[in-house]
């Protein structure tokens, strides 16, 4: 893990480089300190030359100003090298998660995934920055610091270091706590993130069934419960904090006492004892440092586990090393002996075989949870077979480029997603680099042109998160532009008229059936009526399809789908 850790570094050398040297100096020259001060008090006082003293301060003077400067670079580029480190490593984090399949966001919820990407990385720009270089730094300058002690008196040296039997412990036991500790914290918080989420997005939800109260509780829970792993982690931070303030000032306290004896048995000089006491002081700074790698090192690595975690989730829908592009599809598609489930154990299709032709249009119609969508999420690969094939113009849709593959399909779902941004943004997501023209040709071909006229920014009109200033069939009218922008030959049409006025949808499937035009379309569809022109129809059961043929066919062969036709026909009736 560490090693691993180790390898973001790799891009920031030079600056890890400057740091971590400069950060040396500083060090060298904190332990060279209280050496001047021991020279000062045992050698120029007692010769009384006032010259010297004024030299040897000017020394100190410039020593402290080369300090200063190099302190100043050791903590801005020092931080700078863990911002870069901490951005890297989020921007891979989000470029992974972009590269996964459906089947990891159905897995996942979004506030875990936003947990990790923005909190859990917080602290591993600070651990970056200080773990190694402070944990050096504490080494040597707690080494150095302990050689000067022993060459000014070995017994109290060794005399002072009796408690660090018990700061070895303190420290392994308060790393080992802090980790689990930062863990819970950081799952807690995620989990704090998820319901925030949920109650937001579902807001609507959330109130139409006067629901504030049970989505308040179930937050207090959640809230209760970061703050109750917070509060655990604290509890041991500072339980090894006490412990090393109480053992380092008993190392004061041994220092002062036996250095008193052995001053006073003519053992130790008074300017040893002061530079002793000052090296205690410089012994300290490691220790502190310690103390406080020891809160970010678990709390770093936390996050850090957290991240590798999600870096190495498995991508489950790859490219093929040798997969290839196909700029032009004609669109003729063909499922054969196809399986597919979502988890091991429980099928969703099996066996299907199907033939749909360059340019036609075929309508999937069957019991609500019979298999419609998942056929569909099939040809975009947003999931892979578990058995059999999908050929599009006979190539195994296994190995083209998702990228060619996707780029030639169109999707058009019910419920249309739109993003923070213009009106203009957001037809354009078709086909980002469309001109002016294009976006208002595909504009005016869905219908949308008088609506857009009507808006006093027209084009630059800002539209709410996830669009929520326009109505169901504005959405949609947005999405079938889109669609025209892309000009995919190969088009999906998820229940896309549901849910709308009869004059709404009228323009809605006018604009469709333009779209559809020279495209190979499938269409899910709940209402029958609005299939009436399809080519063929499929009817999905969950054995799979059950029937296929023209709407007259079908009633013909009065099965399933002339029984699903009477049954909805009388009940428009009888509305
Ligand atoms: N992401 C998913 N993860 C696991 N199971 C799923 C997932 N999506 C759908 N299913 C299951 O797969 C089966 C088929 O679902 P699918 O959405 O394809 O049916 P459908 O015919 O389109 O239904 P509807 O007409 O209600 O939209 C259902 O039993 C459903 O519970």
């Amino acid at each position: 893990m560490i090693r691993r850790f180790f390898t973001y570094y790799r891009p920031h050398r030079r600056l890890f480089i400057i740091d971590f040297s400069c950060a040396v100096i500083v060090a060298a020259l904190e332990l060279a300190f209280p050496l001047a001060v021991q020279h000062f008090i045992d050698t120029l006082l007692p010769s009384g030359n006032w010259n010297a003293i004024v030299g040897v301060s000017i020394g100190l003077l410039l020593l402290y100003i080369v300090s200063t400067l190099l302190q100043f670079i050791v903590n801005y580029w020092g931080h700078k090298l863990g911002i870069n480190i901490e951005t890297d490593m989020r921007q891979e984090l989000f470029q992974h998660v972009q590269r996964q399949s459906f089947r990891f966001f159905d897995n996942t919820k979004t506030g875990h995934i936003m947990s990790r990407i923005t909190n859990d990385l917080f602290d591993l720009g600070e651990l970056a920055h200080h773990g190694p270089e402070d944990l050096f730094i504490a080494v040597m300058t707690f080494v150095g610091a302990f050689w000067i002690m022993l060459t000014i008196n070995v017994k109290l040296a060794l005399t002072a270091m009796i408690i660090a039997p018990f700061l070895v412990w303190l420290i392994s036991y308060a790393n080992k706590k802090m980790n689990a500790a930062w863990k819970n914290m950081y799952s807690d918080i995620a989990d704090v993130n998820a319901r925030v989420e949920d109650s937001v997005a579902g807001v609507r939800v959330v109130q139409s069934f006067t629901n504030e109260e049970f989505e308040i509780e179930r937050f207090t829970k959640n809230n209760r419960k970061f703050r109750l792993a917070k509060l655990a982690a604290y509890k041991v931070m500072s339980f090894s904090s006490s412990g090393m303030y109480m053992s380092t000032r008993m190392m004061v306290l041994i220092v002062l006492v036996y250095g008193a004896w052995l001053n006073f048995t003519g053992n130790l000089s008074h300017g040893e004892m002061v530079g002793f006491v000052l090296y205690v002081n410089v012994l300290f700074k490691p220790i502190d440092k310690i103390s406080a790698i020891l809160e970010l090192y678990p709390k770093g690595m936390a996050g850090f586990k957290r991240f590798t975690e999600l870096m190495d989730q498995q991508l489950d829908v790859v490219d093929k090393h040798d997969a290839i592009e196909v700029p032009h599809l004609r669109g003729d598609i063909s499922f054969r002996d196809v399986t597919f489930s979502y988890d091991e154990h429980k099928p969703v299709l099996e066996g299907i075989d199907l033939d749909i032709h360059h340019g036609e249009t075929v309508a999937f119609v069957g019991p609500s949870g019979a298999g419609k969508t998942t056929i569909c999420s099939l040809i975009p690969r947003f999931y892979d077979v578990s058995g059999g094939g999908i050929y599009i113009d006979g190539i195994d849709i296994r190995d083209i480029t998702k990228k060619s593959l996707r780029s030639q399909i169109g999707i058009v779902q019910q419920d249309v997603f739109l993003f923070t941004g213009t009106l203009r943004e957001n037809i354009a997501y078709g086909s980002l680099g469309a001109s002016q023209e294009e976006i208002k040709d595909a504009a005016k071909r869905a219908h949308l042109e008088d609506f857009i006229a009507s808006l006093p920014d027209g084009y630059e009109t800002q539209i709410g998160e996830r669009g929520l200033k326009l109505s169901g069939g504005q959405k949609q009218r947005i999405a079938i532009a889109r669609m025209f922008l892309k000009n995919p030959p190969i088009l999906i049409l998820d229940e896309a008229t549901s849910a709308l006025d009869t004059e709404t949808e009228r323009i809605i499937q006018e604009a469709l059936s333009e779209l559809a035009k020279d495209r190979t379309t499938l269409v899910i569809a709940h209402r029958l009526a609005t299939i009436r022109n399809a080519d063929r129809i499929v009817v999905v059961t969950e054995d799979g399809i059950a029937e296929e043929g023209s709407h007259e066919e079908l009633i013909e062969q009065d099965g399933i789908f002339a029984n699903l036709y009477k049954v909805q026909y009388e009940t428009s009736l009888s509305n």
